[in-house]
């Protein structure tokens, strides 16, 4: 398994600490740069990782009308990042709007369109949660399977799916259809908010294109033994 499969989030307050974590953690190839980090502190953290010739996936879930959704997915196809989110909750038309806008962004400046990302449904939330709280009457491994259809339906490049479903999606989408998983976790780490999470080898068994891997890294008391570890366990993966 190569490492570059793995993507760690900058989930922190401030560029410093940002700078701080990837002084911390030179062998990472690929951040992601959510939501904290960039209403904290703005785009300058992607020219920055830019400078240092990292891959970067730009999280921040826009979730709106279509044409408020192209409106930021045009500024963000600005950007150069690699990969990029939106809600597939935002319908059809939305998520068609933001993909051509991303490509018109991007066009706009010379630099290569990020994929886009549709999410299927949070890896926060249980099967329990999409019942009674979200009054979804579907099964969750369907409602996901549904967003991710959608989303391909409206021409997105992949989807943010748990691991849990991510076998599922990848029988039903194809190998083309990009699928990325947050909500892995390790044997030995704490699963925090994470409600539907396997191992990182059980994920990239079951399909996973790239894992993201958050606190079992970022917040251990060495990270780079964390994710020294999780790459040895993915040796032969
Ligand atoms: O469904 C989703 C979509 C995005 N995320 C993001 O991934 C990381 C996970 O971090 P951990 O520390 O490994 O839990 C975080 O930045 C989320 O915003 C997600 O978890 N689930």
């Amino acid at each position: 398994m190569s490492p570059e499969r793995i993507i760690v989030p900058l989930d922190v307050a401030s560029e410093a600490e940002a700078i701080a974590l990837l002084e911390t953690l030179p062998e990472v190839t690929f951040w992601k740069v959510g939501l904290e980090l960039f209403v904290n502190s703005g785009p300058g953290i992607l020219k920055i990782l830019k400078n240092q010739q990292k891959r970067i996936f730009l999280d921040l879930k826009f979730h709106d009308i279509p044409n408020t959704m192209a409106g930021a997915c045009r500024a963000a196809g600005r950007y150069g990042v690699d990969l990029l989110t939106i809600h597939a909750t935002a319908g059809k038309e939305a998520i068609a709007a933001a993909q051509q806008a991303v490509q018109e962004g991007a066009a706009s400046v010379g630099v290569a369109p990020a994929k886009v990302l549709a999410i299927t449904i949070l890896t926060s939330l249980s099967a329990r949660q999409l019942a009674f709280d979200l009054k979804i009457p579907l099964e969750l491994p369907d409602y996901a399977l549904q967003m991710a259809l959608l989303a391909q339906e409206a021409g997105v490049d992949g989807a943010v799916c748990s691991p849990q479903e991510v076998a599922q999606l990848r029988q039903t989408c194809g190998d083309n259809f990009l699928l990325v998983c947050p909500g892995v976790r390790p044997s030995w780490a704490e699963g925090g908010d994470q409600k539907r999470s396997l191992t990182p080898a059980q994920a990239l068994k079951a399909g996973a294109d790239y894992l993201v891997i958050g606190r079992p890294i970022t917040a251990a008391e060495e990270p780079k033994l964390a994710w020294n570890r999780i790459c040895d366990e993915l040796v032969g993966s």
